[in-house]
């Protein structure tokens, strides 16, 4: 590193501790870069998944399933949030090691904003620093989007996904506004632990992406746990009152309203571009807030860069992390890899039991004119998955969308114990043009999760004629 004490210079200067940046910080010191990385709280080093995003919320669906017989409710929970807390914690502290301890690498606690396209001011007053680098990386990641319900931005009761989790005080009555992931997720960790959750989505349904079919399965499972689901609703108001605060709702015409001791904003995440100082850098942004990038994840200063979140991609951890490898084939690689060569993208709803799909629904696959095979059991069914009844988690589904003509796998979705593990199968499957019949027919582990292939793939449930 060279400057004086208050400025900096580096080959790359990475914006955000998010994953991809962290990846190509990482990469490009290991090749003997000067590399700084600046992050502007020191309670996010590693970014939003192992603080307060992915690993924390995967762990309490974890623990939410672990009461012991004499744990009494609200110590229980405690006790899972101070554990969870503490693994952040150490994930926190190695993902800096990790970088900091590197000699070409310097980690920068500091607020970012572009002071020109080259440069950023970390700070202010005597304290501030000057970064100047070659090439930039913008890792800013996303930030919740607050509805504009009157009430709930002042309410003392509102809170963050964030702020949710390192609440030791279990609500009694959680209200989550947003059935998207996060607030699917959330209803299905806080209703285990013992809170009375209502989930209000103002769009006809929850998983409307998904086919009809998958979307009930996980519908009547979260409704058996016990959580409300009101949908088609209009949010109308948030009032406090001395020990709660009480939401007022409109659906089909009527008004309603449920008392809560916390509201969580689960309504989407924005691109985190606030504060940064694009403008004086001349990177441009989206209508929808994102910064504008190519397949190559340029900005419209090509040797500006933004990874993750902050592009307007899908918000998933390991889109971010393919963003490193687009902007490392740029750096030092062939530039032949692009956002456009993804093919087959898995997800995991992490509820009990969690959904993960790929690719097309039937109603997507028939749309794009496809012949399909449809291939379909509940899980209690699969003679060939004991491991449902071993760990006693018989709930779902498994379906699987086959092109006709090719025995191609167009698409999956599994409601299932282990489904996060069993969709990389399938997804690898489809990218490699394994047929649907190979995938039926390989040799598994017993007992395992994955031998339910051998069944499910011979139970066409429907098949559309030639
Ligand atoms: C509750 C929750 C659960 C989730 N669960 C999953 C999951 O199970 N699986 C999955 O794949 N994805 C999940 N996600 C999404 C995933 O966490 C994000 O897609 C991913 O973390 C985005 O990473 P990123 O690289 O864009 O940046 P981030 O990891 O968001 O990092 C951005 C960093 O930039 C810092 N920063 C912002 N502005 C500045 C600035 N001006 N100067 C300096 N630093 C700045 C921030 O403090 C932050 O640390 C979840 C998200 C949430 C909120
Ligand atoms: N397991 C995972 O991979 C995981 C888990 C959590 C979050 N995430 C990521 O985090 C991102 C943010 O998640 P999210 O669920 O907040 O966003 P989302 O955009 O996925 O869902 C938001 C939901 O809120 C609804 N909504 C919007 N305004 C509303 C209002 N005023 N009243 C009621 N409902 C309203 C929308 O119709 C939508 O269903 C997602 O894009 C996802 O990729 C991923």
């Amino acid at each position: 590193m060279t400057g004086g004490n208050n400025a900096l210079s580096a080959d790359i200067l990475v914006i955000g501790f998010g994953k991809g940046g962290k990846a190509v910080a990482a990469a490009m010191g290991r090749q003997g870069k000067r590399v700084v990385l600046v992050e502007q709280s020191d309670r996010m080093y590693g970014g939003t998944c192992p603080n307060v995003g992915c690993v924390p919320t995967k762990a309490l669906v974890h623990r939410s399933g672990k009461r012991r017989p004499d744990d009494e409710i609200q110590a229980w929970y405690e006790r899972a949030v101070g554990d969870v807390q503490a693994l952040t914690s150490l994930f926190r502290s190695g993902n800096f090691e990790a970088l900091n301890g590197a000699d070409t690498v310097t980690v920068v606690t500091g607020h970012a904003v572009f002071t020109d396209d080259h440069t950023v001011k970390v700070g202010t007053g005597d304290d501030h620093l000057t970064v100047t680098a070659e090439t930039i990386l913008i890792n800013t990641g996303s930030e919740p989007v607050i509805p504009a319900v009157p009430g709930l931005q002042e309410s003392r009761y509102l809170l963050t996904s964030a702020e949710l989790i390192e609440t030791t005080g279990l609500p009694r009555r959680l209200a989550i506004i947003g059935g998207g992931y996060l607030g699917i997720e959330f209803a299905s960790i806080y209703q285990r632990f013992g809170s009375q959750v209502t989930l209000f989505e103002s769009g006809p349904d929850i998983l409307t992406h998904e086919d009809d079919d998958v979307a009930a399965a996980a519908r009547d499972i979260l409704s058996e746990e016990g959580i409300e689901i009101v949908t088609s609703v209009r949010v109308e108001e948030v009032r406090d009152g001395e020990g709660g605060a009480t939401v007022t709702y409109a659906k089909d015409g009527r008004r309603a309203s449920i008392e809560a001791d916390a509201i969580l904003a689960a309504t989407g995440r924005a691109p985190a571009t606030r504060g940064l100082g694009l403008d004086a850098a001349g990177v441009r942004t989206t209508e929808n807030g994102a910064i504008a990038v190519d397949e190559h994840l340029r900005t419209s200063r090509p040797h500006i860069f933004a990874l993750g979140d902050v592009n307007g991609g899908p918000q998933f951890t390991y889109i971010s992390l393919d963003d490193s490898r687009i902007v490392l084939d740029q750096l030092t690689g062939k530039g032949e890899r692009s956002v456009t060569d993804r093919v087959a993208i898995p997800r995991t709803l992490f509820m009990t039991p969690p959904l993960a799909t790929v690719g097309l629904t039937e109603r997507e696959a028939r749309a794009a004119g496809h012949r399909l095979r449809i291939a379909e059991q509940p899980v209690a069914e699969i003679v060939s998955m004991p491991r449902a009844y071993v760990v006693e988690e018989t709930r779902g589904l498994m379906k699987f969308v086959i092109d006709a003509e090719t025995d191609q796998i167009l698409g999956a979705a599994l409601l299932s114990v282990d489904a996060q593990e069993l969709i990389n199968t399938v997804t690898l499957a489809m990218r490699h043009g394994v047929t649907a019949a190979e995938l039926r027919d390989a040799v598994y582990t017993h007992p395992s999760s994955t031998e339910a292939f051998n069944d499910v793939l011979a139970t066409i449930v429907r098949a559309d004629e030639p």
